[in-house]
C-alpha cells in the first residue's frame, strides 16, 4: 500500500470531539510506507498524551492499519510555526493553570491530586507551586527534600512521579515574604526558567486564589494549554469563580472547565454523602459559561488526612479517589481538545 492509501484507510477515523475524521481535519501529519509496503510509520497531531480520548484514537489508527496488513509506527506532534529556541519551556507539551476566584476552595488540594492522578495515567508530570502567598504544595505530597542547584540550574526533587517546585523551598515555612508584582514577576520567571523540568507532558500550576499580579504575570509569560476553575458549590464562591473566567477570558486563555470541590460532605460514620452547601453549583456556573463540567470531588475528611500526609488521596481506593481520577482524566481530555484545535487551525 502507497501513502495515499493509507490516508484514504485512515478517513474511517472519527475525532469524538472535533466531530469529523482525522485526514479531513488535517491531524494526519506525516505518512511514510517502507519501501517493502509492509510499515507505515505515521504521525498524528495529538497533543495530550495519556488522555483516554487520544489513546483511543491512536489505537483505533493502529487497528486501521493492523487489519489492512500494515505494520503500524505511530508519533504524536502538534506542529508549530515557533522555532524551538523561541519558545517558552520547548519541552512542556501542556501547561496546565489550576485556578480560583476565592481562597480556600480546594485549588491547591486539586492542583495535587490533578496532577498526581495525571502521573498515576502513565505521563511525566511537573507540580510548580506558584501560591507565592501561601505555598503548600510540598506539604500536600509529602516533598521534603529541598530542591539541587546543578551548576544553573534547579533540579526539582521528585515526589510521586512528579517533579515538585514550590517559592516554599526557597523562603521557608515560617517565614512570611511579602511580594510585590514586580518581585513576583522576576520571581516566577526565573522559577519557570531556571528549573529543570526536563520533558514534561503536562506541567500543572497552582496559582495563588483571585486574580492579581501572579495570574497575570503568567498568563502572560507561559503557553497555557487552558486553566481549570475550582470553585465550591455556593453563590459566593461562584460569583469569584466568574471572576476568575472574566479574567482567563481577556486574555484568549482556553479554560478546560469547573471542576467543584466539597460538593457534598462524605460521612466517614455512614460513607454516604449529604449536601451541605448547595448542588450542582459548579455544573450550573460551567453550563451558564459554556464550559465543560470537569466533575465534583465531596467534602470527604480523607482528602484532607491525604493532604496533611503527604499522599495525594487520587493515589488510594475509593470514590473520593475515582472522582479526582475522573476530574484528571477530563483535563487530559479537555487539553487535548484544545492542541487539536490548534493544530486545525494551524494545518
Ligand atoms: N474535598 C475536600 N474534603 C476535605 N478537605 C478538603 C477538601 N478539599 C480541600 N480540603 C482541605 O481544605 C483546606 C484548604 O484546601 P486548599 O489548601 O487546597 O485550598 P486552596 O483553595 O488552595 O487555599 P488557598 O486559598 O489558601 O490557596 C486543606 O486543609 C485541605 O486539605
Amino acid at each position: 500500500m502507497d501513502e495515499p492509501g493509507v490516508r484514504d484507510l485512515l478517513r474511517s477515523v472519527v475525532d469524538p470531539d472535533l466531530d469529523d475524521d482525522i485526514v479531513s481535519l488535517g491531524l494526519v501529519n506525516d505518512v511514510t510506507v517502507r519501501e517493502d509496503g509492509t510499515t507505515a510509520s505515521v504521525s498524528l497531531a495529538l497533543g495530550a498524551p495519556y488522555s483516554p480520548t487520544e489513546t483511543a484514537i491512536a489505537e483505533e489508527v493502529r487497528t486501521t492499519l493492523t487489519d489492512a496488513g500494515l505494520d503500524p509506527e505511530l508519533s504524536a506532534r502538534i506542529p508549530t510555526a515557533v522555532a524551538p529556541d523561541e519558545q517558552v519551556l520547548p519541552k512542556v507539551k501542556n501547561v496546565i493553570a489550576v485556578a480560583s476566584g476565592k481562597g480556600g476552595v480546594g485549588k491547591s488540594t486539586m492542583a495535587v491530586n490533578v496532577a498526581a492522578g495525571l502521573a498515576d495515567m502513565g505521563a511525566s508530570v511537573g507540580l510548580f507551586d506558584a501560591d507565592v502567598y501561601g505555598p503548600n504544595v510540598p506539604r500536600m505530597v509529602g516533598a521534603e527534600t529541598p530542591p539541587r542547584t546543578d551548576g544553573e540550574t534547579i533540579v526539582p526533587p521528585e515526589q510521586h512521579g512528579m517533579r515538585v517546585m514550590s517559592m516554599d523551598f526557597l523562603t521557608g515555612e515560617d517565614d512570611p515574604v511579602i511580594w510585590r508584582g514586580p518581585m513576583v514577576h522576576k520571581i516566577i520567571t526565573q522559577l519557570v526558567e531556571d528549573v529543570d523540568w526536563g520533558g514534561l507532558d503536562y506541567l500543572v500550576l497552582d496559582l495563588p486564589p483571585g486574580t492579581g499580579d501572579t495570574q497575570l504575570t503568567i498568563l502572560q509569560t507561559l503557553p497555557l494549554t487552558g486553566a481549570v476553575i475550582v470553585t465550591t458549590p455556593e453563590e459566593v464562591a461562584l460569583d469569584d469563580a466568574v471572576k476568575g473566567l472574566r479574567m482567563f477570558g481577556k486574555h484568549d486563555t482556553n479554560v478546560l472547565g469547573v471542576a467543584e470541590n466539597m460538593a457534598g460532605f462524605r460521612c466517614p460514620d455512614c460513607g454516604s454523602v449529604h449536601d451541605v452547601f448547595g448542588e450542582g453549583g459548579g455544573e450550573r456556573l460551567a453550563a451558564e459559561h459554556d464550559l465543560p463540567f470537569l466533575g465534583g470531588v465531596p467534602l470527604d475528611p480523607a482528602v484532607r488526612t491525604g493532604g496533611d500526609g503527604g499522599e495525594p488521596i487520587v493515589l488510594g481506593e475509593g470514590e473520593t479517589a475515582e472522582a479526582f481520577a475522573a476530574i484528571s482524566e477530563a483535563v487530559a481530555n479537555n487539553a487535548g481538545v484544545v492542541r487539536r484545535r490548534q493544530a486545525v487551525e494551524q494545518a
